[in-house]
């Protein structure tokens, strides 16, 4: 079915969907964007101080955080998981550019 054969009143529900999905899709982005402000701040602050890009307890406590989110938010725990941790291992490269702009090769992670 071509998208000219479906009905006028799908089609209207079609486009209403889309347009939450779009304004969804902008608030994602201008969030994410702010978020990697706040994370561009960290990065320098501990490239200033020689503190290692990586904070894998603060992560554990986030993810914890998240999932429980998640759960009352009814979104899939695992799913909420991989995107954190996806969007935190960009943060981490980052700072590990930070720190080497800066003229540290720090460690990757707080663990000694
Ligand atoms: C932003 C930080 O640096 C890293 C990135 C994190 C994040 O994106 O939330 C969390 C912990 C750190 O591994 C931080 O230490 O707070």
């Amino acid at each position: 079915m071509s998208t000219s054969e479906i009905d006028a009143s799908v089609q209207a529900e079609l486009n209403r969907l889309r347009e939450s999905i779009d304004n969804i899709d902008a608030a994602v982005v201008h969030m994410l964007a702010e978020r990697f402000k706040a994370t561009q701040q960290v990065g320098r602050l501990k490239a200033d101080h020689q503190l290692p890009p990586a904070d894998p307890a603060r992560e554990t406590r986030q993810i914890t955080r998240l999932r429980q989110l998640a759960q009352s938010a009814n979104l899939d725990p695992a799913f909420a998981e991989k995107l954190l941790t996806f969007i935190i291992a960009e943060v981490i490269r980052h700072h590990e550019r930070i720190a080497e702009e800066a003229g540290n090769g720090t460690a990757t992670t707080g663990q000694v």
